[in-house]
């Protein structure tokens, strides 16, 4: 074991915010015995985008203070400190390594490029002699066990994962142990509220699908109850498609996008599931759709901006429309498709919505109305809770046919409807008016 520094190593949390399995946590506690933590609420994170569109919405930011909380909690018990600041790290970071003396800084590595050049303003605006030690944590694979060379990521998905599941392990969780308490550090930094961001105060929906808190401890809870309370993993695969309620799905995503849950940690709490429960084709598919969570960071990582391009990483040249008022008929949920306009107000009205509701959304965005697919995918990174850089614009592309779907097909909206929405009972929810 290496030997412990006397010198104060720096956390950066980003989108790993959690103290249980945080191999970048872990391997600062390894080599320092002060650790002191930072996080940025980024006013760049709530300006508009280039399409109009806030760069995140109030779900997803209710849901990020609710996890910082958690996350300040969770440190303190560890006794590390977490200063918060409203502001972009480039105008914090230097002074604070000076003030504390830091020479070594731990995150979580990036490559997407708004994350980048954060990362480089801040390294050009340092004074001393700092050392970035960036980690890959937000993966079940990690890049350095893959037996595949990032430039030959398949194009096919199943290639991929017969790969990985053949030759690649699955590391162990990290566990730490509390530091040291340091009684002179002192902080008066404080959590923005709802209303310091910019937004108002609001209630959850009645009839959301994800009515849950954010935080790691709520990530922990949803996972006991999904697999070992209400035994749901057992039939997981059957359910998934479903559209009402809790408990069709996981819904574990939108802990796994700012990282208050690992994949591995719900890797091995599946297979201890299977070792105390059962062991059928539904506790494998969680794992299943945890590899294309994976193979979607591996998109982004091979084919770096390609993945924001309109031609996609396919180059595809197809003609694409901007007509304001379908893509306002589409956002608002006043399309002829009952179904996707379901879809789109369930969005609006909770940040939330179906994998299934996602996949019918966007075809219909790209394939019938013939919309700008990453206008459609501006939409979804302002409302949705869950927002996550390569889930969504992978699978934005792969449905608009300019990334990895070999079939390039597209969905038939009133099938669909038929098929998963039979009785109507998710139009009504949100549509608020009997059908048939
Ligand atoms: C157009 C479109 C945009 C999407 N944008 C996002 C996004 O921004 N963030 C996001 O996390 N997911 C995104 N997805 C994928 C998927 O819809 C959600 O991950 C899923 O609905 C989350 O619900 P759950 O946690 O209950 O999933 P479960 O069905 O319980 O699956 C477990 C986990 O597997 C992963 N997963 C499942 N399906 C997919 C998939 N198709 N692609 C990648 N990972 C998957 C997720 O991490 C999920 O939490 C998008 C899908 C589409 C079609």
């Amino acid at each position: 074991m290496q030997k412990k520094q006397n010198t104060i190593g720096l956390v950066w949390f980003r989108n790993d915010l959690r103290v249980h399995d945080n191999y970048i946590l872990h391997e600062a506690c390894n080599n320092h015995n002060i650790i002191i933590a930072i996080y940025f609420f980024n006013p760049e994170h709530y300006k508009l985008d280039k399409f109009g569109f806030k760069k995140t919405e109030k779900y997803r930011t209710r849901f990020l203070i609710e996890t910082i909380q958690d996350l300040k909690r969770n440190l303190k018990s560890l006794n590390v400190e977490l200063f918060i600041y409203f502001d972009k790290p480039e105008n914090v970071i230097n002074q604070f390594l000076l003030d504390f003396g830091i020479k070594q800084i731990y995150l979580q590595k990036e490559w997407t490029s708004e994350e980048q050049t954060v990362l480089n303003k801040v390294k050009a605006s340092i004074s001393g002699d700092s050392a970035f030690n960036e980690i890959y944590d937000q993966f079940l694979y990690n890049p350095e066990d893959i037996n595949i060379k990032i430039e030959q990521i398949p194009q096919v998905f199943t290639n991929f994962r017969e790969k990985v599941e053949k030759f690649s392990q699955i590391r162990p969780q990290a566990h730490l142990k509390a530091l040291k308490k340091i009684e002179s550090i002192s902080n008066d930094t404080k959590i923005p509220s709802l209303n310091d961001l910019g937004f108002e105060d609001f209630k959850t929906h009645l009839n959301s699908s994800f009515p849950f808190k954010g935080g790691e401890n709520a990530a922990l809870n949803r996972l006991d109850d999904y697999f070992f309370q209400s035994k749901k993993l057992r039939f997981y695969k059957k359910t998934r498609n479903g559209l009402v309620g809790t408990d069709f799905s996981s819904k574990l995503s939108p802990w796994l996008a700012n990282g208050s849950i690992s994949a591995r940690t719900i890797y091995w709490n599946v297979k201890k599931f299977e070792q105390e429960y059962y062991k059928n084709q539904s506790t494998y598919w969680l794992i299943f759709e945890l590899i294309w969570r994976d193979y979607f960071k591996y998109i982004s990582l091979n084919h770096g901006n390609a993945i924001f391009k309109i031609d996609g990483i396919l180059k595809k040249d197809y003609t694409w429309k901007t007509d304001l008022s379908l893509i306002d008929n589409w956002t608002n949920g006043e399309t002829r498709s009952s179904f996707v306009n379901a879809n789109m107000i369930e969005l609006k009205e909770t940040g939330w919505m179906s994998n299934r509701g996602r996949q019918n959304v966007a075809s219909f965005f790209a394939k019938d109305l013939e919309l700008d697919w990453r206008i459609g995918a501006a939409y979804f990174e302002a409302m949705l809770i869950d927002y996550d850089v390569h889930s969504n614009y992978g699978n934005w592309m792969y449905v608009a046919g300019v990334g990895n779907d070999p079939r390039d097909r597209k969905f038939n909206v009133d099938l669909q409807a038929e098929h998963y929405d039979a009785n109507g009972k998710f139009q009504n929810l949100w549509l608020q008016r009997t059908l048939f």
